[in-house]
């Protein structure tokens, strides 16, 4: 008889994802919410709905009362603009890092590096409960595919980033997602790695997964057709200009994609100034008049403008990761892309 294996430290068990699910339901009503969302997103990319999708809110949550103040703010600013703008909020608990850094509410809650999982995960979904419960659609990037089996059920679009467009094991993942889903273009400015992505995505996979029970399990995939291209930039070169944008709709148009492209007024293409986002958007709803296939635009923004370093006393809706558009100015671009759309 084999001996009995000691737990080993380092492997801390998890509650499964069905067991979150459970102590913290989304209720009926709300699933039927994030259901219509869902499709309204999916209307705006086959074109039925011609608002524009304006993906916004905090590079990443850190602090959930500080999240559900922007989305306060969000929603009540949504009811007011929601005829040409369809407004999703930004709630990125997973943080892909170029190298080392602070990885997100869902791995160190606290952050103080002791990487708490169990609360992370919890207060990760607790907090998205919360802004769905506002009436808001959610946006997130999967970044862990198990991540993302405590959390799937809440979000109405989801990022695949530049750093993962390339890995098969993502494209297995938005295979099986049940929301459109937005690919953006690598780090290095690559189109291809997307596109590649979305020829990948729209198929079925058999592959190896977890069910909802923790269990290790062959998931034979469905295949995603509500994929996108998310242009962010790369490498110090920017693609929110007509011709980059041309070239990437031929480029999706070659392989039998959706043409339909979202701007990443971020990373890349704001060369991380934040207020840069400001003018980019703008540029990038005026080319509307000539591209109506432009989905819309992320924003990186939040209550108060910049970012800040994690150690010490934290100002309070200020982002720990990318700096971000503040709040006024976010009221203010988004009345103004409302206007120019008008
Ligand atoms: O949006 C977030 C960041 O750009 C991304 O997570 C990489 O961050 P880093 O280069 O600071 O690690
Ligand atoms: C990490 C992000 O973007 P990218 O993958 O484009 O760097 C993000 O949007 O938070």
């Amino acid at each position: 008889m084999p001996a009995r294996m000691a737990q080993d430290p380092a492997v801390r068990p998890l509650p499964v994802p069905a067991e979150l699910k459970q102590r913290l339901p989304l209720s009926e009503a709300l699933q039927l919410q994030v259901d219509c969302q869902r499709q309204a997103i999916r209307n705006c990319l086959n074109g039925s709905d011609s608002r524009l999708l304006v993906i916004t809110g905090p590079c990443s949550l850190h602090d959930e009362v500080a999240a559900l103040d922007y989305g306060r703010r969000l929603a009540a600013l949504n009811e007011e603009l929601s005829d040409r703008l369809l407004i999703v909020m930004r709630a990125y608990v997973e943080k892909p890092r170029t190298h080392i850094g602070w990885k997100g509410l869902a791995y160190d809650p606290e952050r103080n590096g002791t990487g708490d999982m169990a609360l992370g995960l919890e207060r990760s979904r607790q907090v998205m409960l919360d802004l769905i419960a506002l009436g808001l659609p959610l946006a997130t990037e999967a970044l862990n595919p198990l991540a993302m089996l405590y959390l799937d059920d809440l979000v109405s679009w989801t990022a695949i980033g530049a750093r993962t467009t390339e890995s098969q094991t993502h494209r297995e993942m938005v295979s099986h997602l049940p929301m459109p889903v937005g690919l953006k273009n690598g780090t290095d400015g690559s189109i291809s790695t997307a596109v590649n992505a979305m020829i990948s995505a729209r198929h079925s996979h058999h592959t190896l997964g977890v069910d909802c029970h923790g269990r290790i399990a062959m998931l034979d995939t469905p295949g995603n057709p509500d994929t996108h291209l998310v242009l962010r930039g790369g490498r110090g070169i920017t693609n929110y200009d007509a011709n980059s944008i041309a070239i990437a709709r031929k480029a999706l148009a070659d392989a039998g994609c959706n043409t339909r492209v979202l701007v990443d007024c971020s990373h890349d293409n704001a060369c991380k100034q934040h207020e840069r986002q400001l003018d980019i958007a703008l540029q990038v709803v005026d080319q509307r008049r000539n591209t109506p296939e432009i989905l819309g635009v992320m924003l990186e923004s939040y209550i108060e403008a910049g970012n800040q370093k994690m150690d010490g006393e934290l100002v309070y809706g200020k982002s720990i990761t990318d700096p971000c558009l503040s709040w006024a100015q976010t009221d203010g671009l988004l009345r103004e892309m409302h206007a120019r759309l008008g």
